[in-house]
């Protein structure tokens, strides 16, 4: 519902000389967004950056980042400058406040030569009407821009800077954004205004990273905790089971009509368990890097309208791969198409608004949804072969329960895999080293980072507390309450465990197999795999071309 802001100027003059207190920032929540209090490290961000000091904040996704600076633009005068990678994404932020009555904008080249020229004419003015402004990191570049930047700055109405995805900036986290780089030069152009790094990478490197390359002066960093308590940890053991197949059939009927993703490492895997899983009366399809284009956008749009409740997928799926990298590329032909239409129009002396324009947004939209970061009610994800990390675990189990809802993690772990992926890390590593003369590069720890993974599955104890500390959190052993299986029934998985041991000597005595080495170089041969080297080998910088280099 549609309902008037209130910003500083509904705060009583008392709340306003405290500088704006935690009961001022609290209305400000309440009134605004309808929450009623600070969730995790939101407060201590707030109030950090309104006092003028640089901040670091590392929340989990869904954690609430956005708030973070959201409220310091709603408790000052002023502008509250965001930098976001992708135009979609500000597009959606943007729509969202200004529903709620506040006034935010979004500078980019899908909107009309009206609109921004009204968004210019505010920002010009002595007075801005205008509390969030949302940019790319190509317009900051600008030298245009960085002028009117410095000139709000000048009549000292610049707040905060905050810059969404920070990890963009970092080239040891997987989603390296080259055009975060220009972002380097901020804080030697405009001094006195806080900066806010926002990030849900949890990687210590990639926070070094983001600090230093962003110049910030003694942050204040703010670690959330990684724990999604909505979410039961277990792991099935494959060399233990009859039939995999059968079990995981079981698991997801039992779940009813509820929405999954099943994570494989082959495509073959991915086809194959999808047909069992629908011969079996499970509304499923398969999708991968093999499938074409098209095939794989209608599973996906099946998948987030419904249509399927499980998805049968490799690593590809939800994260920034091709299907996106596609959908980018046409938006940005339609932006350019779009730009120069209207270019042309303009000088005619003409007034339209082309029908690109919504469908260049609309595309993006659908890329946004695309990232798989729109389905909230996710309420399993399985991994039906070991992942390679404990991140990629945590990010990938990540996007079950976004509502908050109970929601499972269920790993199946069989011997056979993990020497699979052994083998294929060793080949990636040689792969990589032989590529580029690559420098040390994140590969090289990849061996250790998979003997974390081996660990959750093969040893005792606490699921959750195992990937907690693998981010470098401290847990106290009552965090899990019974939400793992090693904590719900610990003689049925030390029993378990035991069992496996066995399992494994005998692997051990039979050795790897000649026939799983060669079928395992045989898929590598036929790009089985290809999400998986893709995953670490390409910088997926496209993003930067749907931005606006409009410096105006
Ligand atoms: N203090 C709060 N109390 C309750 N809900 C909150 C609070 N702060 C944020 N939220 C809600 O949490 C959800 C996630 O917020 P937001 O989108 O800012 O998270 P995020 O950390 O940016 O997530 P992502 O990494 O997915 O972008 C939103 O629906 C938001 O309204």
């Amino acid at each position: 519902m549609k309902k008037s802001p209130l910003p500083v100027q509904n705060l009583t003059c008392r709340e306003k000389q405290r500088n704006c207190g935690k009961e001022a920032l609290v209305k400000l929540l309440r009134w605004n967004f309808g929450h009623p209090d600070f969730r995790g490290n939101q407060l201590e961000a707030i109030e950090t950056v309104l006092l003028g000091r640089d901040c670091f904040c590392l929340m989990p996704t869904g954690g609430g980042k956005s708030m973070c600076y959201q409220i310091p633009a709603l408790a000052k005068k002023g502008i509250v400058l965001v930098i976001s990678p992708l135009i979609a994404l500000m597009e959606n932020q943007v729509t969202a406040l200004k529903e709620k009555g506040i006034a935010a904008e979004f500078l980019s080249s899908t909107q009309t030569s009206q609109l921004k020229n009204k968004i210019h004419e505010d920002l010009d003015s002595g007075q801005p009407s205008i509390r969030l402004l949302y940019v790319t990191p190509e317009l900051i570049a600008t030298s245009g821009f960085m002028s009117k930047l410095k000139r709000i700055h000048g009549r000292g109405l610049l707040n905060l800077i905050a810059v969404d995805e920070a990890h963009c900036i970092s080239s040891w986290g997987h989603d390296f954004r080259p055009s975060y780089r220009k972002l380097s030069s901020l804080r030697n152009q405009i001094q006195d205004v806080p900066i806010l790094a926002l990030t849900a990478t949890a990687v210590p490197k990639v926070q070094k990273d983001v600090i230093d390359s962003l110049n910030l002066q003694n942050p204040l960093v703010l670690r959330s905790s990684f724990n999604r308590p909505n979410i039961y940890y277990e792991v099935r053991y494959k060399d233990l089971l009859d039939d995999t197949y059968a079990d995981l059939c079981d698991v997801l009927k039992s779940a009813g009509d509820a929405c999954a993703i099943v994570y494989c490492l082959e495509r073959t895997t991915c086809d194959d368990l999808s047909t069992h899983l629908y011969k079996n009366g499970i509304s499923c399809a398969a999708y991968h890097a093999g499938l074409n284009n098209k095939l794989r956008s209608s599973v996906l749009d099946d998948w987030i309208c419904s249509k399927i409740q499980v998805v049968v997928a490799t690593v590809a799926f939800g994260k920034s791969g091709h299907i996106f990298v596609f959908h980018v590329l046409v938006c940005f032909i339609f932006e350019t198409v779009y730009s120069t239409v209207q270019t042309i129009i303009a000088k005619l002396g003409c007034k339209l608004e082309p029908p690109a324009k919504k469908l260049a947004i609309d595309i993006q939209r659908k890329a946004f949804l695309k990232l798989g970061i729109d389905r909230k009610d996710v309420r399993i994800v399985c991994h039906f072969n070991i992942p390679k990390s404990m991140e990629a675990l945590y990010q990938e189990s990540g996007r079950a329960g976004r509502d908050q809802l109970p929601s499972r993690s269920l790993l199946y772990y069989g011997v056979d895999d993990r020497k699979r992926m052994e083998f294929i890390l060793s080949i990636a590593e040689s792969k990589k080293l032989q590529s580029s003369n690559s420098q040390q590069g994140p590969s090289k720890k990849s061996m250790s980072d998979f003997n974390l993974m081996v660990e959750y599955c093969e040893g005792s104890g606490c699921r959750r507390k195992k990937i907690l500390e693998s981010f470098g959190e401290q847990v106290s052993a009552s965090l899990c309450k019974k939400s793992c299986d090693a904590c719900k029934n610990p003689h049925l998985v030390t029993k378990y465990l035991e069992e496996l041991t066995t399992a494994i000597s005998v692997h051990q005595r039979n050795g790897f197999s000649k026939v799983l080495m060669s079928s395992s170089a045989d898929a590598i041969e036929n790009e089985q795999f290809s999400e998986f080297w893709n995953h670490d080998d390409e910088a997926s910088g496209s993003e930067e071309d749907i931005s606006d280099s409009d410096g105006k």
